[in-house]
């Protein structure tokens, strides 16, 4: 774990946030941390703060001279000091350091009306406290040891995992699994070090030839499982990411009906004039445990109109970032044959099993990695070879098309049996590690050697947060919701 920083933690005014959400709701969480959050608890619960960990049930009572409203009950039993009740709450008192932040801490569950929400933050600020930056919980968390920087990045995946899939992935990270084997990684580094330091007092003609070979393949064999770490990270960071599938092809190819089809809703405008889409339009799905934004496109043709010629650009500069084309032939078209289509990828070999063209499949982003080519109109003529017929008027075929979707979501987002990487960060900080060992196998003078393990060992050590990673830390927490 990172040492502890009491320092820090106590220089610190104490914050708080609601931790739920805002709509319309019965409970709201209120949250504190901070140095004089007992003491605050003491104010609002009239001097009877609850025992560690356990809710209960207290009047909450504004400051007085908090400004926030005259005495409703005056002195009603609580002493001369009392101010208006605000709310009565469940109220949890955590003592440092066995909480979230590992400072003290609490949680007021306010009935959620907006008005007891103000009153109670009003109340708050005069007390002292100050409304928490996005993220600044579990920024203390990870300053005060309670989490790693891996672990952090967990917490803000699990808030935002959509799918369940997602919610594996992220729960895993936030357990620590990447953490651990990362720290793996470290210690097998240290013990590389400490041999190569060992041979740093042998003179060159007296260099023990098998410890040095042994040392070699050693620093190969890990170099090669954060390569092999690195191929696996593709997928999982897509599946944290979500895909992105663009439909494509000519005008009135069908293009908007398989859309709305596919999202079950009148997303987009169908009608039977060429050139409906302008604007590439975007859905949300999940398929196969995947999040999907699918966008509609403008039909691809040479075109005078130059809205319509914007339209065509955007849709071609969507095919090409998409992660899988839907390819849309017109199958009302006499000329839709293979290799008469307009754009959407090329005509490459189609795969038997998945009707997927997969051509310039090369696992990244960049480039249409899958090309689905797909059949419309198959009511009016039947697909030819190599196309997957549909008819998105009759619906034919359209759950087949959903199932080889949702295959190839599952075949991008695949990751092995071992935690993968599931940002660029550690995709950066993985290779970094893997290139310095490379430079270690390399060396013949043990000091060189020395010099590029320890570079190793703290690109492994940024990725945890255990060091150099001030500059870091805006990155990884500014994108946590309030409130966490
Ligand atoms: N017979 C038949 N007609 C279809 C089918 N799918 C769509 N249509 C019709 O084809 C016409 C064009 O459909 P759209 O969905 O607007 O086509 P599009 O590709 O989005 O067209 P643009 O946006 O103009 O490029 C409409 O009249 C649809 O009703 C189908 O499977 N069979
Ligand atoms: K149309
Ligand atoms: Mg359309």
């Amino acid at each position: 774990m990172i040492p502890h920083h009491p320092s820090v933690a106590a220089a610190e005014p104490t914050i708080f946030a609601r931790a739920t959400g805002t709509g319309r709701a019965a409970i709201a969480v209120i949250r504190l941390s901070g140095a004089t959050t007992g003491a605050i608890l003491d104010c609002l619960c009239g001097h009877s703060r609850p025992p560690p960990r356990r809710a209960v049930l207290r009047a909450l009572r504004a400051p007085t001279g908090s400004g926030a409203g005259p005495h409703e009950h005056p002195g009603a039993g609580l002493g001369p000091d009392a101010g208006e009740l605000l709310d009565r709450a469940l109220v949890l008192w955590f003592p440092g350091p066995h909480s979230y932040t590992g400072e003290d801490a609490a949680e007021l569950h306010l009935h959620a009306g907006p008005a007891v929400v103000e009153a109670v933050g009003d109340a708050l600020v005069a007390l002292g406290a100050r409304p928490a930056e996005p993220g600044e919980f579990t920024r203390r968390a990870f300053r005060n040891g309670r989490l790693d920087l891996l672990e952090a990045e967990g917490i803000a995946d699990l808030i935002e995992a959509e799918t369940q899939a997602q919610r594996r992935q992220a729960l895993r990270q936030q357990d620590g699994a990447l953490s651990r084997l990362y720290a793996g990684w470290a210690d097998r580094l240290r013990v590389m070090l400490a041999a190569a330091e060992a041979l740093i007092d042998f003179p060159d003609e007296d260099l023990p030839p098998d410890e040095d070979a042994l040392i070699r393949a050693e620093i190969r064999m890990l170099g090669e499982a954060m390569r092999a770490h690195l191929r696996d990270g593709a997928g999982a960071e897509r599946l944290r990411t979500g895909l992105f599938f663009a439909v494509a092809g000519p005008p009135n190819a069908g293009k908007s009906t398989l859309v709305n089809l596919l999202c079950g809703r009148d997303a987009a405008i169908v009608s039977p004039w060429a050139g409906t889409t302008r604007d590439a339009l975007e859905v949300r799905l999940v398929l196969g445990d995947v999040p999907v934004t699918l966008v509609d496109t403008a039909g691809l043709r040479d075109t005078d109109d130059p809205v319509e010629a914007e339209g065509v650009r955007r849709a071609r500069a969507h095919a090409d970032a998409a992660d899988v084309v839907i390819r849309v032939a017109d199958g009302a078209d006499a000329s839709a044959a293979p290799g008469a289509v307009a754009g959407g990828g090329s005509d490459g070999p189609v795969s038997a099993t998945t009707g997927l063209d997969e051509t310039g499949s090369d696992g990244t982003r960049s480039g249409a990695a899958t090309t689905l080519p797909v059949w419309n109109k198959c009511d009016l003529q039947p697909a030819p070879p190599g196309w997957l017929g549909v008819s998105a008027l009759t619906g034919e075929n359209v759950e087949t098309l959903r199932d080889v979707l949702a295959a190839e979501a599952r075949r991008l987002t695949a990751s092995g049996a071992a935690p993968p990487p599931t940002r660029a960060r550690h995709r950066a900080g993985i290779a970094e590690a893997a290139a310095r060992l490379e430079d270690a196998a390399r060396e013949e003078l043990p000091e060189l050697r020395g010099e590029a393990l320890r570079l190793a060992m703290d690109a492994l050590g940024r990725l945890t947060g255990r060091i150099g990673v001030e500059d870091l830390l805006d990155t990884v927490f500014n994108r946590f919701c309030i409130g966490k």
